[in-house]
């Protein structure tokens, strides 16, 4: 599980803040990460207090965790819509001035493209962070999960779009990172980026991409963990 950066109390805030919204009845996409994992821990104790909810994972790590503290879950295609989607970020756009304001990077633990279409499924999305999170423009690499084969074409194209692919390596074992769907990941770095939406949408076009980590337009609500409480962001 990815846990560097940010204290772990103001991830847990958060997490445990979101988990509040959850009622009775619904259901919930779970989302992955470190900040996610409190909120995941916090529904586990809920559901022993008689919380009755099922959740939809959106990584092998959210999947692993619920069942490890209690959570049924079920399957996007088995449901009719999610009444909430808890997720984390790796960088969000905090700035109420900015088009791009609630803007997201998401997928540094690659579980971005599952994240997309689950959070996107629900009637309110919600994102959990710790202010290290925080920024005025996305400046980090944006994780683009791409068809194995295609890795050099679509690292080609970035490089067309003046970003810089790495190809994002398993560390410990020799070769690629594998995505839970069986994709590699290009870290691509553009600096800071100016139109988020409109790098989502180039990005979107280039054929061999699943899915990147650009989350634009989807966020309902950042709320962002401190050492002493949660500061609500509402988009
Ligand atoms: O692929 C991973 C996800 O997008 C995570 O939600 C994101 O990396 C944030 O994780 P964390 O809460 O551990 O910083």
């Amino acid at each position: 599980m990815k846990t560097e950066g940010g204290s772990d109390a103001a991830k847990r805030r958060a997490g445990e803040r979101a988990a509040e919204e959850v009622a009775d009845g619904f259901v919930v996409g779970l989302g992955t990460g470190s900040t996610t994992a409190h909120a995941i821990r916090a529904l586990g104790r809920a559901v022993d207090d008689g919380l009755e909810i099922r959740g939809v994972p959106t990584s092998f790590q959210s999947r692993q965790l619920a069942l490890e503290v209690g959570i049924e879950l079920t399957d996007l295609d088995a449901v009719d819509g999610l009444d909430l989607a808890i997720d984390g970020a790796d960088q969000v756009v905090d700035d109420p001035d900015a088009a791009a304001h609630g803007a997201l990077i998401k997928g540094g633990g690659a579980a971005h493209a599952r994240e997309k279409f689950v959070d996107a499924a629900a009637d309110r999305f919600v994102v959990v962070v710790d202010p290290s999170k925080l920024t005025d423009r996305l400046e980090r690499s944006v994780p683009v999960a791409v068809l194995p084969d295609a890795h050099t074409v679509v690292a080609d194209r970035i490089r067309d779009l003046d970003g810089e692919p790495t190809l994002r390596d398993a560390g410990e074992k020799d070769g690629p990172v594998v995505t839970d769907s069986g994709n590699l990941i290009l870290d691509c770095a553009f600096g800071s980026i100016d139109d988020p939406d409109e790098l989502a949408t180039r990005l979107s076009r280039i054929p061999g991409v699943v899915e990147h980590g650009l989350f634009v337009d989807m966020a309902d609500a950042t709320y962002v963990g401190t050492d002493d409480g949660v500061a609500v962001r509402r988009y």
